[in-house]
């Protein structure tokens, strides 16, 4: 049956969305149940009208209009003396032309419905800490009393029509994007309001404490930054802190609750920031890299999990040659033999014990090629611009390397540097992601080594044998994330630059990513 307010059967009057909606419904007064009989059976008679009736009243599921002709006039008669529900439909019927397919005042995301083949690209074997996956779908109470899942829409009318109805939501929860065998669903209904006579939309407040109880969120604390809700592209959707407006606009609840519907899928990082989910090694995922220039749109691009722990991606073509070039000859002139952040152990001790390369940091502005760059990168990670570093080049010859360190500052290293403390909160702010740049090719040696990939429990800080190798090609990338999806530090993300072989340079560029913004770049 077509969506209905749980009172509206006794009701004459039509329940509606808001009470200023109730008010201008058409007010139709009760008739005698015979008499309403007689027009219903005429009503069938006629059949083009009853029929536009029956279809409005149910069009997402046109089961009755394909019944016969006497199925149709008992239809009509059973309703009218199921005391004035006809009317009621009737009224409804008015309502729903002027309202149910008003266009709701904001955008909505793309649509990526639960089915098992969009869940494979999301879900993993182990689970992934901090990463859930959450399906959304739209249920509307029947005049049975029950929740029912509105059938597929198959186009946007449809689709608004059913955002404007919908009045409770089945949710369902893969916790830490586990593809689990036991699947948590959950029924969340609006509430009945006395007041307005009818049952209110889904408060997104519910769902967020749903969310809370059955993922186990945290609340923001002195080591964690508030947790996001994204759409399965990575766009953000609503955030732990995001104030909620009042009303129906952008901000609102019913444009959350509406978005959540309109996604159908979408995924919770309880460390506030997007990353892709690896899935599994060697999974592929297409995704589109929009330009700085509107103009010029987007483009796919295809990446790659090298490793899940730590989460390592490559992406290959991400910068063209004529950039790989412009950018090494930018650096070269303030090149100078490379720093360490010194933790509190190593204070005294030269930057050359571990890193024997040389690198300078190039600043965006003014410079458009590296703006537009900088944008590719945040739109290549989802993560917005204002939490990036500026860009740091580096030049490895022959022998210089750079040994296995954590790109993330820990504040237990760095008790006695206030600096480092301050800038990094005590633990709440810190490098969340690595975008690394590779400007040439390197036939020997070079490669950026993860010693701790597939479980390994490294030897040595300068061992290059054994863990996960990326070998350097000129306009390739990979994203690794420092961080996890929790927010917390990952020790799996140790890594280093192996020593470069003879006859050949190295030349890299490393984007340092914030779990929060930060004040390098404008
Ligand atoms: O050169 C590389 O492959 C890695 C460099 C690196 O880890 C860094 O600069 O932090
Ligand atoms: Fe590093």
């Amino acid at each position: 049956m077509a969506p209905s307010k749980k009172k509206a059967e006794s009701s004459s009057e039509v329940s509606s969305k808001s009470k200023d909606e109730k008010k201008s419904s058409p007010k139709i007064s009760p008739l005698p149940s015979i008499a309403i009989a007689v027009v219903a059976f005429l009503g069938g008679l006629l059949t083009p009208p009853a029929l536009h009736m029956l279809r409005h009243q149910d069009d997402v599921n046109s089961r009755f209009v394909n019944v016969s002709f006497m199925d149709r006039q008992i239809i009509c008669i059973l309703l009218a003396l199921k005391k004035n529900a006809f009317l009621t439909m009737l009224a409804r019927r008015d309502r729903s032309t002027s309202s149910s397919y008003a266009p709701l005042p904001f955008p909505l995301p793309k649509h990526t419905p639960c089915t098992s083949s969009n869940l494979d690209n999301f879900l993993h074997a182990a689970p992934v800490s901090g990463l859930h996956v959450v399906c959304v779908e739209p249920m509307y109470l029947g005049v049975d009393g029950k929740d029912h899942m509105f059938p597929q829409w198959s186009d946007s009318r449809q689709q608004q029509k059913m955002l404007n109805q919908f009045n409770s939501v089945r949710i369902t929860l893969y916790k830490n994007s586990h593809a689990a065998p036991t699947i948590n669903t959950v029924v969340l209904r609006g509430e009945d309001s006395e007041d307005v006579g009818e049952r209110l939309p889904v408060a997104w407040n519910n769902v967020k404490s749903l969310l809370y109880m059955e993922l186990g969120l945290l609340h923001e604390g002195s080591q964690q930054q508030p947790w996001a809700i994204f759409t399965p592209s990575g766009e953000r959707m609503i955030g732990e802190l995001d104030e909620v407006t009042n009303g129906d606009g952008v901000g609102s609840s019913r444009h959350i609750m509406s978005s959540f519907v309109a996604s159908g899928m979408v995924v919770v990082a309880q460390g506030g920031n997007w990353l892709w989910p690896g899935v599994r090694e060697g999974f592929q995922r297409t995704i589109k890299l929009a330009s700085s220039d509107d103009a010029a749109g987007s483009r796919n691009i295809t990446i790659e999990t090298l490793s899940l722990k730590p989460l390592v991606l490559s992406v290959k073509g991400f910068l063209t040659d004529d950039e790989c070039d412009y950018i090494a000859k930018q650096a070269e002139p303030t090149l100078q033999y490379s720093g360490v952040s010194l933790k509190d152990a190593d204070v005294g001790k030269a930057a050359s014990n571990w890193r024997t390369s040389q690198s300078t940091f190039l600043s965006a502005q003014g410079d458009q090629i590296l703006t537009d760059i900088e944008h590719r990168t945040a739109s290549l990670t989802r993560v917005p611009r204002s939490h990036q570093e500026h860009v740091q080049v580096l030049r490895y010859g022959h022998t210089e390397k750079y040994d296995a360190h954590h790109d993330y500052f820990d504040p237990e290293s760095y008790r006695s540097d206030q600096n480092t403390l301050s800038l990094i909160q005590y633990g709440k702010k810190n490098r969340f992601a690595t975008v690394f740049w590779y400007l040439t090719d390197v036939e020997d040696g070079g490669h950026t080594i993860f010693p701790r990939a597939g479980g390994l429990r490294e030897v040595s800080y300068t061992d290059c044998s054994r863990g996960l190798k990326v070998k350097p090609q000129k306009g390739k990338v990979i994203i690794f994330y420092s961080l996890d999806a929790s927010g917390a530090r990952d020790p799996s993300s140790l890594h280093g630059a192996c020593p470069v072989g003879e006859g050949n340079v190295k030349w890299a560029a490393n984007k340092w990513i914030w779990n929060a913004p930060m004040a390098y770049v404008s």
